[in-house]
C-alpha cells in the first residue's frame, strides 16, 4: 500500500502496534528543558527508575533566563528550575548545554543548529513547538510531563497514530511576503484546529523552494493550526543544511544516511485524510488582531467588523478579543501605535530572520516611542550575526541586542510587555496575557516587527521598502 512519510516513520518506530489501538513508539530523541522536565525527574526518582537512554536525551534551557545579565536570576521559580535542571542532567548522565555553554539557546533552535535533529527520527520534548523539527522530514511533537517521565524510563511512548493532513502550498510569494506570513494566511484561512488531531504534510513547488529556515518557521506554527505536528520530507535542502554539523552523521555514513532519507519520501499515490490547498502568491504580509494566531488579516486589510446575522457566540468573541487588543472594529491596523518590538522565538530567531530584519532597519532609527530588542534563538546565532555586523546595525538604529532565550515569547522571564501596552511580535502565539498580564500581542514577521520598530506602528512593509531601497537586492524578506 502507498504511504507516506508519516507512515513509513511510524512503521519503523512502532514497537507494538495492534489494529486500531495507540502503538508503542520508540523515540530516537528526547530534548528537555527546565520547565516542564523537573516532576518527570521527580517522578523517576520517586519510583526509584534510571533513564533508559541518557544518550538520546539532550537538554538545554531556555525559557525563563534572563536575556540580559543571564548569570543573575532574581525569579525564585526560575532559578530553582535551572538548578533542579543541571542537578538531574548531571545525577543522569544526560548532556546539557548550561547558560555558559556556547551552543545554549532555544531547544528548538538548537536540535536543527548541533544536528540532532535529522529526517525519519521520531523526536519529543516537552514543548508544543517541537513541531519545528518536522522541517526536516522527522515525526517531532510535543509531550506532557507524565509523558516526558514515561520516555526518560523507556524511550518509548504510547501513541494513538494521527490522522495526515497534506497542505499544498504553491505559488511564488510576493515581495516581503515570508513563511510567517504564509503560516499566519493558512491558520487565519483555515482556524486554529483545522489540524486537530492530524500531522500535517507540507507538500509542493513554495515549500520545496523555501530554506530550512522558512521550513522551520513553516513547521513550528503548524500546533497553532492545531495540529499534532507538522513535517516536510527531506530533500538535497535538507541533506546540505545538516552536513558537517556537530553531532550529525559523518563522512561515509552520513552518505549512507542520505540514501536512506530519500526512501522517506511519501509515495506519490498515497492517501490523506484531509487535503488544503494554499496559493502563496495571494498572500501579503501579515498581523494578528486578536488573541489566537487565527485571528489575522493582511495588512492591507482592516480589523473585522460586526456582520448582520453574525452567530452570537462569533460575535462575542470578536468583541472580546477587540476589547482585550483595544481596538476597534473595521479600524486599519495601519493606525496602531506599537510600544514593544520583539524579534526572537523559536518561530523567528535565526540568522536569515535577524538578516532580513536588519536589511529593512539598516540606517534608520527605532521610533522614540518604541522599546524594540533582538534575541538570537541561540548562541550559536548570536555570534554568526555579530560575525556579519549585524549586531552593529540593531544596535545603531536603537535596538537591544540580547543573549538567547524564549525571552518576550512568554512571560515567564524578565522580558515583559506592560499590561495595556502593544508588541509587533515575531513569536507564534498572541493568547491574552502571553507576553505579561494585559500586554497585547500582534503576531508578525520579522520584516514587519521591523519596520513597525522604526515607523512606531504597523506599517506595510513593501511599501515601506519600495522608493528607498528599490531595486536594491534584499534577501528573501
Ligand atoms: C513552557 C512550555 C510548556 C510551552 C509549550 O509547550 O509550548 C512554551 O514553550 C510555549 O510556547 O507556550
Ligand atoms: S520561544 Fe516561545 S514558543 Fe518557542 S519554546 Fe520558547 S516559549 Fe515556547
Amino acid at each position: 500500500m502507498a504511504k507516506t512519510i508519516i507512515d513509513k516513520i511510524w512503521d519503523k518506530h512502532a514497537v507494538i502496534q495492534e489494529k486500531n489501538k495507540p502503538g508503542l513508539l520508540y523515540i530516537d530523541l528526547h530534548l528537555l528543558h527546565e520547565v516542564t522536565s523537573p516532576q518527570a525527574f521527580a517522578g523517576l526518582r520517586e519510583k526509584n527508575r534510571k533513564v533508559r537512554k541518557p544518550a538520546l536525551c539532550f537538554a538545554t534551557m531556555d525559557h525563563n533566563i534572563p536575556t540580559k545579565n543571564r548569570f543573575v536570576i532574581d525569579d525564585r521559580i526560575a532559578l530553582k528550575q535551572i538548578q533542579t535542571l543541571e542537578e538531574n542532567c548531571k545525577e543522569y548522565g544526560i548532556h546539557l548545554e548550561g547558560l555558559d555553554s556556547a551552543d545554549q539557546g532555544i531547544v528548538h533552535v538548537i536540535g536543527p543548529e548541533l544536528g540532532l535533529t535529522v529526517p525519519g527520527k521520531t523526536i519529543v520534548c516537552g514543548d508544543s513547538h517541537t513541531s519545528t523539527h518536522g522541517a526536516f522530514g522527522a515525526l517531532a511533537f510535543g509531550i506532557g510531563t507524565s509523558e516526558v517521565e514515561h520516555v526518560l524510563a523507556t524511550q518509548t511512548l504510547w501513541q494513538q497514530k494521527p490522522k495526515q493532513l497534506k497542505v499544498n502550498i504553491e505559488g511564488k510569494p510576493g515581495f516581503g511576503v515570508t513563511a510567517k506570513d504564509i503560516v499566519l494566511a493558512l491558520i487565519a484561512r483555515h482556524g486554529t484546529n483545522a489540524g486537530a488531531g492530524h500531522v500535517i504534510e507540507f507538500t509542493g513547488e513554495t515549500v520545496r523552494n523555501f530554506t530550512m529556515e522558512e521550513r522551520m518557521t513553516l513547521c513550528n506554527m503548524s500546533i497553532e493550526a492545531g495540529a499534532k505536528a507538522g513535517l516536510i520530507e527531506p530533500d538535497d535542502t535538507t541533506y546540505e543544511y545538516i552536513r558537517g554539523r556537530k553531532y550529525a552523521p559523518k563522512d561515509y555514513e552520513f552518505e549512507e544516511k542520505v540514501k536512506q532519507w530519500e526512501d522517506l519520501k511519501s509515495d506519490s499515490n498515497a492517501s490523506y485524510d484531509k487535503v488544503i490547498e494554499i496559493d502563496a502568491s495571494e498572500v501579503e504580509p501579515m498581523v494578528t488582531w486578536g488573541t489566537n494566531p487565527s485571528m489575522g488579516v493582511g495588512i492591507s486589510e482592516n480589523v473585522p467588523s460586526f456582520k448582520e446575522g453574525q452567530p452570537e457566540r462569533e460575535r462575542e468573541s470578536l468583541q472580546k478579543a477587540l476589547a482585550y487588543m483595544g481596538l476597534a472594529p473595521g479600524q486599519s491596523l495601519t493606525e496602531v501605535p506599537v510600544q514593544h518590538v520583539f524579534i526572537g522565538s523559536c518561530t523567528n530567531s535565526r540568522l536569515s530572520d535577524l538578516k532580513a530584519a536588519a536589511q529593512v532597519i539598516k540606517g534608520k532609527k527605532v521610533h522614540a516611542g518604541v522599546h524594540a530588542i533582538v534575541v538570537p534563538g541561540s548562541q550559536q546565532v548570536k555570534v554568526k550575526a555579530e560575525k556579519e555586523g549585524l549586531h552593529k546595525v540593531f544596535q545603531e538604529a536603537g535596538f537591544e541586542w540580547r543573549d538567547s532565550g524564549c525571552s518576550m515569547c512568554l512571560g515567564m522571564n524578565p522580558d515583559i510587555v506592560p499590561e495595556g501596552e502593544r508588541c509587533a511580535s515575531t513569536s507564534n502565539r498572541n493568547f491574552e496575557g502571553r507576553q505579561g498580564k494585559g500586554a497585547r500581542t500582534h503576531l508578525v514577521s520579522p520584516t514587519m516587527a521591523a519596520a513597525a520598530a522604526i515607523e512606531g506602528k504597523f506599517v506595510d512593509v513593501r511599501k515601506f521598502v519600495s522608493g528607498t531601497r528599490e531595486g536594491e537586492a534584499y534577501a528573501r524578506i
